[in-house]
């Protein structure tokens, strides 16, 4: 019989990427990825220059369409096969990646009018602006006791919808009453493919306090942030919400002719990039966590229970594989950190090193850094270069180093960044033990455990466990492609569930990480000092962070 095809395309942070799978194998025969034409705007608006306040994060919705008008077609062009042999396409997004629509689904920003109004742009995963809306949020459901907020740990995010819409409505109404709706990217992809506006109960679940069966909360608990907000679930937020492996409806004429696809072919709801990422490693089992480490790291646990951890993103049943309760936490700043080093700290004679030894300076780093034992250079991190997002849901926290003197040198520095991630995924994990989830086994996916082994050996140490690395290292286009072969459905050769689709397209590598115990004892130690820190800085009353924070802000602001 001929070969069927999946397409994934995983919407990252910097790029999209377009991967075309064999359904049966799980083998990837061509993948493309399109780097965003406007990129993570975050200082100026495109045309007018116009400048963005601290903490903005937006993006430009042409460039998601310039994935499907590039990565499509070149995956068909690099394998050669005939579109007729792709079943299904599934969408990975970053989230919660959301943006106001008007009433065909039109972007706000594509008008002319709104081309000079930040509001009407996609606010990005990472836009923590909207930290004063997410800490009201977090107050008012605590005084009307809604029990909604338990399922995100006590605490909600400002990376989340109801947190950013709410500033759109605070800082330009206008622009909120011109928003028929306010949808994920995710979502909002899905529906240019197929027509249908439906939304993904994976991001509604974890990014939008939407639950399978109480729906989002009352008009009340909106009413009682503000009384412009009351219909906000039932009038902005319209649209069927569709469980994880349901088929969103078929390929348009229209999208067909953009990718190169065949009109009629499957199209899977959408899922948060993180979530595919542990599809795509496989995860199927309870205790299994996956790590997708990136930009960020996000960390997804499977469970058969429901347990509140406090401080945690969200748990959802059915959120990544039906059937079992996703549990996600996450650190906000991990790649990003390190690429803050190499760019924006590291001294130029690094960077003049690195090029004569051919390395990038990540290599150049991660080389000399290796030759240090642990505990060597004296030095611990607090990974909060871009705030906690597990356990202490607070964007505005900052990060700190202790122990620099003049004798300190930058692969000390680099060494110890890559230490504070460990300890804050040591922190989540340990979190989610002493509420009585079981962390069996830790598999890690993403783009870093590809490119830094020092990192990886780093984790194992810090966790004093094993960590196993998924085989393909796009986990969260292949999840992707799963999803598409889900939605296409096995009368069409796809799969009949999602366990059967990761039996046939997943597996892990035979080379793993293992702890080293002269390491891990060192690292127990640094680990202790990490949580003090941890405690101190996060919750112990001492709000010097907050303090300079504000501080930048209000001077920010007089710069303008
Ligand atoms: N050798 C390296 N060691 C550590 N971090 C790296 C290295 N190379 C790139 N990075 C960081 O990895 C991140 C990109 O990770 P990747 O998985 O490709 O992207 P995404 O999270 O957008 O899918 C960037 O933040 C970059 O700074
Ligand atoms: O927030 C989530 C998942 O919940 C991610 O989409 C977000 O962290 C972006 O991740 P990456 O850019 O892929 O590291």
């Amino acid at each position: 019989m001929e070969k069927r095809y999946a397409i994934g395309i995983d919407y990252g942070t910097e790029s999209g990427r377009a991967l075309l799978v064999d359904v049966s194998t799980g083998e990837e025969a061509a993948s493309h990825v399109t780097p965003y034409p406007h990129g993570v705007i975050d200082e100026r608006l495109p045309d007018s220059g116009k400048l963005l306040e601290p903490d903005w994060a937006l993006q430009h919705p042409d460039d998601y369409m310039e994935v499907l008008r590039r990565s499509v077609p070149e995956v068909l062009r690099l394998s050669g096969i005939d579109p007729a042999q792709v079943i299904g396409v599934g969408i990975a997004f970053t989230a919660s990646t959301v943006l106001p629509v008007d009433s065909s689904g039109a972007p706000l920003c594509f008008q002319e009018a709104l081309r000079d109004e930040p509001h009407a742009y996609v606010k990005l995963w990472k836009h923590h602006a909207a930290q004063e809306e997410a800490s009201r949020i977090n107050e008012t459901a605590r005084r009307l006791g809604e029990t909604f907020l338990r399922r995100y740990g006590g605490k909600s995010s400002s990376e989340w919808m109801a947190a950013k819409a709410w500033q759109v409505l605070n800082e330009a109404p206008s622009v909120y009453g011109m928003a028929d709706r306010f949808i994920e990217a995710a979502d909002w992809i899905v529906e240019r493919l197929t027509g249908n506006p439906v939304r993904s109960g994976c991001a509604a679940g974890y990014k939008a306090f939407w639950h399978k069966r109480e729906g989002y909360p009352a008009r009340s608990f909106f009413r009682a942030l503000d009384p412009r907000l009351e219909r906000f679930a039932e009038t902005k937020l319209r649209g069927e919400v569709l469980p994880l492996g349901s088929k969103a409806g078929e390929l348009t004429e229209q999208a067909a002719a953009i990718t190169g696809l065949r009109p009629g072919t499957a199209v899977a709801v959408g899922i948060i990039d993180a979530h595919a990422g542990a599809v795509g490693a496989g995860a199927v089992r309870p205790g299994q966590m996956v790590m997708a480490m990136g930009t960020s790291l996000c960390h997804m646990l499977l469970g058969d229970k429901e347990v509140c951890v406090e401080g945690l993103c969200g748990v959802i049943e059915d959120g990544i594989i039906p059937g079992l309760y996703g549990y996600e936490a996450g650190q906000p700043a991990v790649g990003d950190l390190f690429g803050w080093f190499v760019e924006q700290a590291a001294p130029s004679y690094a960077k003049h090193a690195a090029a004569s030894e051919g390395l990038t300076l990540h290599g150049w780093l991660e080389r000399r850094a290796a030759e240090l034992r642990p505990g060597q250079h004296g030095l611990l991190a607090l990974d909060w270069w871009n705030g906690n997002r597990t356990v202490l849901v607070d964007a505005d926290l900052s990060g700190l180093i202790v122990g620099l003197t003049l004798q300190t040198r930058p692969e000390e520095i680099y060494r110890a960044l890559l230490e504070a991630t460990a300890f804050g995924t040591r922190k989540i994990i340990e979190t989610f033990e002493t509420s009585g989830m079981e962390v069996k086994e830790l598999i890690a996916c993403g783009g870093l455990p590809q490119r830094n082994r020092l990192l990886m050996q780093i984790y194992a140490d810090v966790m004093r466990r094993e960590i196993r690395i998924a085989d393909s290292t796009e986990t969260p286009a292949l999840g992707a492609a799963m999803f598409g072969a889900v939605a296409a459905g096995p009368a069409r050769g796809g799969c009949a569930g999602i366990t059967e689709a990761a039996e046939r397209m997943t597996r892990l590598r035979e080379e793993s990480y293992r702890p080293v115990e002269e390491h891990s004892d060192v690292y127990d130690e640094l680990y202790s000092e990490y949580n003090r820190l941890h405690e101190l800085l996060g919750r112990g009353g001492n709000d010097v962070m907050k303090t300079l924070k504000r501080m930048k802000r209000r001077l920010d602001r007089v710069n303008d």
